[in-house]
């Protein structure tokens, strides 16, 4: 395809045009780029791909793929990598603080090498839960014509004729601390769960912001199901490259697709396929990039009114390679848009509007994944927005899957992560309960860590919906059971969560979307006046710089004002 590209309105022109930029040129033509190419706009294909977990493996492959259609497309190809913390491997340890923070990284790296190096449009490839959110923080901040690509998930494994993900491997973690399962079953299911490359398999995290990618328009349709192994992930790849020079030449970036009713499709499909609760913190971090507000509440709002649709793990019974074989993301949109679950005005990266590229898809009624949305799992109420006076600035809980709602105990208050996994692996946690554990908040912990060792340790030992688990962090997506993450304000922050006391009553109902402290007035303002701020452990480095700049989990919790200032951005200087 002969497109012509006017250079001299594209960034590039600030490395490539002019007798100035000569010694700019010198770097190109040492890399063997001839001077037509370097005439060419320069496309980044950043990639989070590393040796670090199997989500990331492929993602370098995908992305080298992608140079074939960028060149195809009129443009020039720049590969450039970026770091990844991978949750699997960061659980139940110090190791997660860094988790959420990773977010905040690669969304800075990414913005930092197109700015430096005047890269005029972006395809991103990003296989793990931060790494997703912060590949398409990094397209809204730059705005530059971009497209997302998720490397897909993993095949599930077989396990004594189940399929079963790296949830089961966790939770088997608690059944046997239970004595439920013996260590040589641990040890063998441990070495099949995860067979191969990919993101780790039911709607957790991962699948729910690739979903997401699709949903808000910044994925090509159907694009992101694929699983990782399926070697036709490379011709996706190179579609996705030679379309973001389409994008290019219409002048198409990722703030003309990510409007607020984008966001609120997006929203939507998390709800509709009892995505992760994360997708509450990072749909806000985005929004944030584009100067749209659409926190928590907004997010709680949208689930309110949308059908539980897609039988997923860990609420429902497939995986996200059954997803993609029941016709993926567009299958699941096309009866949530019959049902005007959606707006299909939306513009998305194929140039067309969502209702569009809906349109090209055919319901497909002999598959067992997605329901009719006429005919949903539940009517609401895959992941659920809470508020009252233990959390005036909000909560989140997913109930998909769940046979209780509505939960009264007496706290039993832990103020780390290790402290409540060592009660719950001594089964020191009385039925009935609701575990507190706070002090580990965006600022608190810092890092916001997800507790996933914990929650499916309760839910191993079959106590699961016997307790309930209330915190100022976050949960992964693979987190069963009656678990409220973000309770805001933090405990760092003397939010209501920092004043509770052993024994208290706390009250959650997820069908009114409340959660309360039943402590009188006078008491809490008693308990507030012996209340001393706790520091933590970080005096320097990258989550003490985070724990300084860090802003509510209510609005994503974000390291910046996000875009208010438009003369900054970057694709208009
Ligand atoms: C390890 C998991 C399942 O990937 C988790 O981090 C998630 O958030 O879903
Ligand atoms: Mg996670």
């Amino acid at each position: 395809m002969t497109r012509h590209f006017d250079k001299s309105r594209l960034p590039s022109r600030y490395v490539s045009v002019g007798p100035e930029r000569a010694p700019q040129r010198s770097y190109y033509y040492a890399m063997g780029i001839p001077e037509e190419d370097i005439a060419k706009p320069f496309v980044g294909l950043a990639s989070a791909g590393n040796d670090s977990a199997p989500c990331n493996i492929t993602l370098d492959m995908q992305a080298d793929a992608a140079r074939a259609g960028v060149i195809a497309g009129g443009g020039m190809p720049r590969r450039f990598n970026t770091i990844t913390v991978t949750d699997g491997i960061a659980m139940g340890h110090q190791g997660m603080k860094s988790s959420l923070v990773s977010r905040e990284v690669i969304a800075d790296s990414v913005e930092l090498s197109v700015r430096g190096h005047c890269y005029d449009a972006l395809v991103t490839f990003a296989g793990c839960d931060k790494s997703l959110p912060g590949m398409m923080m990094a397209m809204l901040r730059l705005n530059v014509p971009s497209i997302f690509v998720y490397g897909g998930s993993i095949l599930p494994g077989h396990f004594k004729g189940d399929d079963v993900t790296v949830i089961d491997v966790f939770e088997a973690v608690g059944k046997h601390a239970a004595g439920g399962c013996p260590l040589h079953e641990l040890i063998a299911l441990e070495k099949v769960a995860c067979p191969g490359a990919g993101a780790c398999g039911g709607q957790y995290t991962a699948n729910t912001m690739a979903c997401v990618g699709e949903a808000i328009g910044l994925s090509l349709p159907n694009s992101n199901m694929m699983p990782a192994p399926y070697p036709d992930r490379a011709s996706l790849a190179v579609a996705a490259g030679e379309q973001v020079m389409a994008l290019v030449e219409r002048n198409l970036r990722p703030r003309d697709i990510c409007t607020r009713a984008a966001f609120e499709n997006a929203a939507r499909v998390v709800a509709a396929t009892g995505g992760s609760t994360n997708a509450a913190l990072h749909l806000p971090a985005m929004a944030s990039e584009v100067g749209i507000d659409f926190d928590l509440f907004d997010v709680a709002e949208v689930f309110k009114s949308t059908p539980y649709i897609a039988d997923l793990k860990p609420g429902g019974r497939y995986v996200a390679k059954d997803m993609y074989e029941a016709g993926g993301v567009y299958m699941l949109m096309k009866t949530m848009l019959a049902e005007g679950l959606l707006d299909g005005n939306c513009i998305t990266v194929t140039g067309k509007t969502l209702g569009e590229n809906i349109d090209e898809v055919t319901w497909n009624p002999d598959q067992k994944v997605i329901r009719d949305a006429r005919t949903p799992i539940t009517p609401t109420g895959g992941v659920v927005g809470l508020r009252g006076t233990l959390a005036p600035d909000g909560a989140i809980v997913k109930v998909a899957g769940m046979k209780r709602l509505r939960f009264e105990g007496p706290a039993r208050v832990f103020d780390c992560e290790e402290a409540a996994f060592e009660a719950v692996e001594n089964r020191e946690i009385a039925e009935g309960s609701v575990i507190v554990i706070r002090y580990e908040g965006p600022k608190g912990g810092p890092g916001m860590r997800e507790m996933l060792a914990t929650t499916a340790a309760l839910y191993g030992q079959g106590m699961g919906e016997k307790v309930a688990l209330i915190t100022d962090g976050r949960f992964s997506g693979g987190t069963r059971g009656f678990c409220i993450g973000h309770v805001g304000p933090e405990a760092a922050d003397g939010g209501p969560i920092a004043l509770i006391e052993d024994g208290d009553t706390i009250r959650i109902d997820a069908v009114e979307g409340t959660i309360d402290l039943d402590v009188g007035e006078d008491i809490l303002a008693e308990r507030r006046t012996r209340w001393q701020a706790r520091t933590n452990d970080y005096g320097s480095g990258a989550l003490w710089r985070y724990a300084q700049n860090v802003g509510p989990a209510y609005k994503g919790a974000v390291t910046h004002p996000g875009a208010r200032a438009e003369r900054h951005v970057y694709a208009d200087i």
